[in-house]
This record gives structure tokens, sequence and C-alpha cells, in this order.
């Protein structure tokens, strides 16, 4: 058993066990607040005097135990918010009593995890919009909670809106919407314990449509027909990963919404309701592997979840293997290693951003007194990935998938820290392979900064992309638009990254006018698929082509999703033509950003 201990919590986790959260808010836009109270099922488990939950940027009013008002007290942390310490009454000190504390409170236009939107920054431009997201540590700017991976409890939300919007929560509706004309109540349950970076609401003027037997997507109504042909593969996903997993998705509902394009992520697996990027959108589900991302985390990351932050690694990591083993099962068995080719680059890019000995470039780096949202990059994605490819590698790829299955059975519903899952690995393989475990250098693994060794991955699909691009670096030969004919975009990023690569190691880009040529030649600048749009700007960016700047800063302007717009504003920042113009642009569109995008990308314009 694991110990009741985290670093990024200021509740006291080893004294009170949370077993349920009862949240029931209204939402007021036009002073851009969430106001009632949360009850919180709670039971002692260490002799103690009081019950401390996380807060931050909440206005609390008053608090009750067992409905007796109690004393409150609260103690700023500068890095993690606020403890609010709730006296217990004597008779609730021992060990095995339980009681309800309710808090009632408000938040405030500083709560990290809401983004309140004007209707301007809509798709639709009618109404205003609310959307959260918790994870890592935000959760405690939307309700007063263990605020921590450890701390799972199931959860209901009774939440009150103005009756042109829609309610949507991390959870099953448990009953119908109820209108007295001016609000609606909507009413959600999750039945199954989930840690508080997975509460989630949304709030807005949005439609839905059906696309599989337990799948619904939703979105502002001028993009849901776009939305549901984007997602249309969502039940083959989910039956793949149930293969896959030998485990039924236990969460009832897979709906998805489409969010405005402030949405600083690809997106959060949210369960029952996947929150996506609009980005995804490139019209011919290309990006859907985004999707197949967010489902595998109903395994790996919901059900079986990471002990404390600096675990991160074992949601995420898991998380890429079941992802590519649902699109090799969709495409090929080829695409496994393909993709596993692109998060290598974005791996090296990580770790060429941080520096090759940056504690946040070990697969468990210590996280002491950081924000766990200053430490994310791609390292727990890619270089976990890369640890059970290896794993797999070395005991067989049909025994790995076999030790998945059990390693599923052995840990869902609970946490798992890097150690338990060494052990279990280890302990599962002792008898079948024990020469080969006496290789693994577990240490290296989990505590070595930097690059891993690289595997020998499958090159059949990326080698056409890798000889394109040798040829547009040397400009040997001449180019057509049939150089990229039945391509997937997928290929067409790998070319991309593996010029930008070249150019990166020999400093010397490629010249304005091959640039131009190129993103004629391939549809590169009006492309729809946001992922080759990002390389192009890049590599132009890099290469001092400032006629690219109207476009990048149209891009920066569209979408707010941090993968994109925080490498181009660091690369406009860093190169001669866009340093001041990075400023600029930030300076006129740094409210449109999500508030966990606008603090990154202060940082990252040397604020
Ligand atoms: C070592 C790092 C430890 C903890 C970090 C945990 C959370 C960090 C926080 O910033 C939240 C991350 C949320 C991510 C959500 C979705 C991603 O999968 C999106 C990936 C990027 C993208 O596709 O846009
Ligand atoms: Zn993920």
């Amino acid at each position: 058993m694991s110990q009741r201990v985290d670093k990024h919590t200021l509740a006291n986790l080893s004294a009170i066990a949370v077993h349920s959260l009862d949240l029931h808010l209204t939402a007021d836009f036009d002073r851009s607040a969430l106001h009632g109270y949360v009850d919180i099922e709670a039971e002692v488990l260490e002799e103690t005097n009081e019950v401390i939950l996380d807060t931050r940027a909440l206005y609390i009013k008053s608090a009750t135990i067992d409905g007796v008002p109690t004393l409150k007290k609260q103690i700023d942390d500068e890095v993690f918010g606020t403890a609010l310490h709730l006296a217990l009454p004597e008779a609730l000190q021992a060990v095995g009593s339980k009681f309800t504390a309710r808090v009632y409170y408000e938040t405030t236009p500083e709560s990290s995890a809401i983004q309140w939107l004007p209707k301007e920054q809509t798709a639709d431009k009618e109404y205003p919009y609310l959307f959260t997201q918790c994870q890592a540590i935000h959760a405690r700017s939307l309700l007063p909670c263990q605020d921590c991976p450890m701390a799972k409890s199931v959860y209901k939300g009774t939440i009150t809106v103005p009756s042109w919007a829609k309610c949507l929560m991390s959870a099953v509706a448990s009953a119908e919407p109820e209108s007295d004309g001016e609000f609606t109540k909507f009413y959600y349950e999750q039945n199954v314990a989930v840690p508080s970076y997975l509460i989630a609401i949304v709030i807005g003027h949005i439609d839905s449509r059906e696309v599989g037997p337990r799948s619904r997507v939703w979105s502002e109504p001028s993009q849901v027909d776009a939305v549901a042909y984007e997602f249309a593969q969502t039940e083959d996903f989910l039956r793949s990963a149930e293969e896959i997993m030998d485990q039924e998705y236990v969460w009832g509902r897979y709906d998805m919404v489409s969010l405005p394009p402030s949405f600083p992520f690809g997106g959060m697996e949210n369960p029952c309701l996947t929150f996506a990027t609009p980005t995804l959108l490139a019209g011919d589900r290309s990006l859907a592997d985004v999707i197949a991302h967010e489902i595998a985390h109903s395994w790996t990351g919901n059900l079986i979840t990471n002990h404390t932050w600096e675990h991160f690694w074992l949601n995420e990591g898991w998380t890429m293997w079941l992802q590519r083993k649902i699109m090799a099962k969709i495409h090929s068995d080829l695409h496994f290693d393909f993709d596993a080719i692109i998060g290598w680059t974005a791996l090296q890019d990580s770790i060429d951003h941080f520096g090759a000995d940056h504690e946040f470039t070990k697969l468990v780096p210590t996280l002491d007194g950081a924000d766990p949202d200053d430490s994310f990059s791609s390292v727990p994605y890619e270089k976990g990935f890369n640890l059970l490819y290896y794993l797999s590698k070395l005991v067989g790829d049909d025994e790995f998938e076999t030790f998945a299955k059990a390693y599923v059975h052995e840990f869902k519903y609970k946490t798992v820290t890097s150690d338990q899952f060494r052990d279990f690995f280890v302990a599962y393989f002792s008898e079948t392979k024990a020469d080969e475990l006496a290789t693994i250098d577990w240490d290296t693994w989990f505590y070595a900064t930097g690059m891993p060794a690289r595997p020998n991955f499958d090159t059949t699909i990326s080698s056409a992309s890798a000889e394109l691009a040798d040829r547009w670096v040397k400009g040997e030969g001449t180019f057509e638009s049939s150089d990229i004919e039945g391509w997937t975009s997928s290929q067409i990023i790998v070319t991309l990254e593996a010029i930008l690569e070249k150019c990166t190691e020999r400093n010397e880009y490629l010249s304005h006018e091959v640039l131009e040529n190129m993103g004629t030649l391939y549809n590169l600048a009006e492309t729809k698929n946001s992922e080759v749009r990002f390389r192009y700007q890049t590599l132009c960016v890099r290469a001092e082509y400032s006629a690219i700047l109207p476009q990048v800063e149209e891009f920066l302007k569209e979408q707010g999703r941090m993968k994109f717009v925080r490498p181009l504003y660091r690369d406009l920042y860093k190169s001669e033509f866009g340093k001041e113009e990075a400023r600029r642009i930030f300076g006129e569109w740094k409210e449109f950003y999500h508030p966990i995008a606008r603090k990154m990308i202060y940082k990252d314009l040397g604020y």
C-alpha cells in the first residue's frame, strides 16, 4: 500500500479520507462566478482535530460539520493556494468517525480552473461560455477538496445555469434537467471514484449529435456536424481498447465536447466527457488519434491513476502505448512504429527546450515546491512510451500485451507509483524472463536526465518522408506536388520534422525562396491540418522568413492550444524579425488565451 503523502496538496491526507463530493452550484455569467456549496463526506483515518482542504482563489463564506457551524481558518501558501482548516468537534476526532463537511463558497475571476469566455470568443458569438480544466492542481480553484490524484472519490453535481445554456459534466446525467423558464438545473453523478483533476464542467449554448451507441458529440451549433464527422470512429476506438486491455469500458457514456478555440490542450480525458480542441477539425479525420488518446485514458489514467504527479508518466506513457495500439488496430501494425517516430521528435524537442541535464527531463522527476504545469512536456508521454516500448521488445510484443491486461486487472480503481509498476513487472516475468529482467537498468530509466537510447523503430512508412526531406535540404532534383500524392498528413509532418532536424544540425535553414516554393507545392500555408500548419510555420520562423508573419499571427490568434502557441511564440521571440512582434501579438491577444496558457506564454516571452 502506497503512503498518503503528496507534495502538491495542503490537505491532511493521512488523517482524512474523502469518500464523496456533492456540488451544488449556480453559474452567474454577469459576475463570472460559480456560487453555492459542496458537501464533502469524509472519514477520520488518524486521530485529528481538523479537516484541511485545498483551495485557491475561492471566496469561502461559511462551513458546517454535520450541519453545525464550524470554525474556519485560511492559511496562504506561496505556490499551492490556501489551506482551508475546518475544526472537527471532539466527538468526531477518533479514527473511523464519519461526517459531512459543507462549505459555502464562490469562485473568483482568479480561479485558474475556469475560463469564462465572452460571446465574442466563441464560434457562434451569440452567448458566453464556461469550461474548466483541473489537471494538474487547478481543481482547488473550482471547489474546496483534497486536490491530489490519490484522493479518489465519487461525485455528484447539481448545476443551475441560465436557460439559454446546457451544462455538461465529467459524469453521467442522473435526472432530466428541470427548467423554470429563466434557469435550468442539471443533475450529474459520477459513480466511479475519480481524483479531483477529473472533475469538469462545461456551460454553453451547445448542440449534439449521436455518433455511436454510447457516444454523442457536443459543440456550438454551427460546428456540430463537422465535429460528428471528425469523431465518427469513436465506437471503433472504444471496442479496440476494450479488446487490447481485456477490460470493458466502465464509465457508461463516452461523450465528447469540442470546445471554443482557447482550450489549451489537444484533449482532456474528463471521464464520460472528453474535452477536445477545435484544432482537431481537419475535415478528414486525420487528427482523430487525439480521441484515441483520450479514450485510452479511460483505462490508463482514469481507472489506474498516477499516485502523485511525479509518476505522471504512468498516466501518459501507458496512454501513448494504448493510443498507438488502437491506431495500429485500425490502420496497420506498421503505424505503431511510425507514430513512435513522431513521438521521438517531440521528446527530443522537449529535452532541447529544458536542456539535457534538467530535472524535468527525468521520467520520474522530483517536483519539490514546483507547480506541475511548469514541468509539463512530452517527456512523461514519450520517455514513458519508450520505456514501455523497450520492455515490450525485451520480453516480446505478445507477452507484453498480455502483461498490459494483467496490469489493468491488478491496478484498476487504484493509484500506482513507478516502484509498484517496476515490482509488478519484475514479479510477472520473474519465472519466464529472468535473464532479460537482469539486464534492465531501472534507475537509469527512471532517474537519468536527457534522451534514452534510440530504439530500432521500423522505418517502412517513414523512409519516404526521410528521403524527401533529404532532397529538400540538399536541393537535389526537382519538386512536384505529386511528391506527396496519396500521403497521409502524418507523412508530411514527418517530412517537415526531418527537414527541421537536418537544418538545425547544420545550423543552416532553407532559403526563403525554397520555403515559399515548398509551401505552394504542398499547400502548406492553406492546409486545414493544424499539425502540418504548425510545422511549416516553425520551419519558416526558424529560417527568419519574415513573410510568414501574417500567417503565424493568424494562427496565434485563432486558437490557444499550448502545443502550438507556446513553441511558436518562443521561436518568434528568438528570431530577429519576430522578437518584438511576439510581444506585440501577445500583448494584443493575451485575454483570449486560457489562464494556464497565458501564464506559460508570459514566461516563454521572458517577462
Ligand atoms: C512531470 C509532469 C508532472 C505533472 C504534470 C501534470 C499535468 C500538467 C498540466 O499542465 C496539465 C496537463 C494536461 C494535459 C491534457 C492533455 C494532454 O494530453 C495534451 C497534450 C498536448 C496537446 O496535444 O495539446
Ligand atoms: Zn494524455
